[in-house]
């Protein structure tokens, strides 16, 4: 009996159908009008149960409780009833006990996966020979253990499976940092939490665009560039970009792409674009003068100095002119319109500069009211030109305090420079020797250095 029934169970278990299929098949075989299987890990209880009556897990509970099974150590034990099974198992329901007269209880240790679990099964009928269905049910469960056994293990890994995708999809949504990936016909199909946050589209709006990218960068050239440095030869390596936001904010952000074993590939961006602000905030203002708005003299003789190194005298489109400006009789503004209307003046001053300046020129504050004005492949004469018309432009425009003109001039002296001298400070002890033979001769001049003259 118990071979024929093994027989036709194996090939249930060989196609790994459910537990409550089986059972099926066992209460069928075995003519038994209820059956189930209970397992207990991890304080979690399962119940699968099959047959002419329901069975709860709760009933099933209060069974192995009152047999005191659960706490019997022993991995296996076998309980056997002759006759009122249905009272053990449906104390408060007497209609049903009728029903089941025998069974068989077993229980099972699962040692190395720390469970266990209980197979029940009852018939309507009193059993005649005990030690034969004992026998049937130990050969069965036997079967059944190595088929739950390999169930459970499959459980476990889905579930260990289960909290690995859980974990990486709350790392993904949560992360401080931009991900996501667009496939070849330019859908996007990964697009986390901080993306959505930045750059104030949902996933869902992006695709329905017929080229989501056209959101961050209108350009279609540079939508080329983010393609090719995407998908044609993936940039491992942080590269800025400057995408667009919702609210038409341009951002900046540093972008690098990782292969993935599918051959897809993920962005993985940081947005920067508060830190590239006080970056370029900094930048200011160690470059440039607070007040003028032109280079501090710092940066302008820093300049001075990269141009003295590419100076070359067989090179002419290398040589250039240094003018130093100062104000005349400064001192006097200050004194007579106050410190206030002597700052006007300054800007006044670097604003009709900066006004007639050829773009290629520099321009710097030295200091007080002291300037530097470096121009690219100007000769002397072209130099002189521009001081006079800078003197004329103030002279047109000066500085108004109320309905008061205040007038403004400027002594300078000129050093024309052709790669023969590679010392800035030989330089502007010449240009400044120059301006004071400016201020000595009855200042509103220019006088060009006697070195270098050419
Ligand atoms: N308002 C204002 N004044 C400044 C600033 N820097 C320097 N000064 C003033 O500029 C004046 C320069 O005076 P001086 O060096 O005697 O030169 P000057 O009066 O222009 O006379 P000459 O150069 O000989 O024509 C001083 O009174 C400084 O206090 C500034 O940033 N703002």
């Amino acid at each position: 009996m118990a071979l024929t029934l093994l027989a036709k169970l194996m090939p249930w278990l060989a196609a790994q159908r459910s537990m409550e299929d089986i059972l099926s098949v066992i209460n069928a075989s075995l003519g038994a009008q209820l059956s189930w299987v209970v397992i207990e890990q991890d304080d979690a209880w399962q119940i699968a149960c099959n047959g002419e009556m329901e069975c709860t897990l709760h009933d099933a509970q209060t069974l192995l409780e009152q047999l005191q099974l659960r706490r019997n150590q022993r991995a296996w034990r076998v309980i056997c009833w002759r006759r009122n099974v249905g009272k053990l198992l449906f104390p408060t329901q007497p209609f049903t006990t009728n029903k089941l007269q025998s069974g068989v209880l077993c229980k099972l240790n699962y040692k190395d996966l720390s469970i266990k679990g209980y197979f029940f099964l009852a018939f309507a009928y009193p059993l005649s020979s005990l030690s034969i269905i004992k026998n049937v049910v130990i050969i069965l469960v036997e079967k059944l253990k190595d088929y739950m056994e390999e169930i459970i293990i499959r459980e476990r890994a889905a579930k260990e499976m289960q909290r690995v995708v859980t974990q990486y999809k709350a790392l993904f949504d949560r992360a401080p940092v931009l991900m996501n990936s667009f496939d070849k016909t330019n859908r996007c199909i990964l697009w986390n939490g901080e993306c959505e946050r930045l750059f104030g589209w949902s996933i869902n709006e992006l695709n329905q665009q017929s080229d989501p990218l056209a959101l961050f960068f209108p350009d279609p050239e540079m939508r080329q560039q983010i393609r090719s440095s995407v998908n044609t030869s993936p940039a491992v390596d942080m590269h800025e970009w400057h995408p667009i936001r919702r609210d038409g904010q341009v951002l900046t952000v540093l972008w690098s792409n990782i292969l993935l074993p599918d051959r897809s590939i993920l962005s993985i961006g940081l947005d920067i674009t508060e830190r590239k602000k006080v970056e370029q905030q900094l930048e200011k203002k160690a470059t440039i003068d607070d007040l003028t708005g032109c280079y501090n003299r710092f940066s302008m003789l820093r300049k001075l100095k990269e141009a003295l190194v590419q100076c070359k005298p067989d090179e002419p489109r290398s040589h250039f002119s240094l003018l130093m400006l100062d104000l005349d009789y400064f001192k006097k503004i200050n004194d007579r319109w106050g410190h206030l209307t002597g700052d006007a003046a300054l800007v006044h001053f670097c604003d009709q500069i900066r006004e007639h300046s050829d773009p290629s020129y520099l321009f710097g504050r030295l200091g007080g009211e002291e300037f530097l004005i470096l121009m690219p492949h100007t000769d002397r004469k072209n130099a002189l030109r521009f001081s006079q018309k800078i003197r004329a432009a103030l002279a047109c425009s000066p500085l108004l305090s109320g309905s008061e003109k205040i007038p403004l001039s400027f002594s300078a002296g000129l050093v024309f420079v052709c790669g023969e001298q590679t010392d800035t400070s030989i330089l502007l002890t010449l240009a400044d020797n120059a301006l004071y033979d400016a201020k000595r001769s009855g200042r509103s001049k220019t006088v060009v250095a006697s070195a270098f003259y050419k």
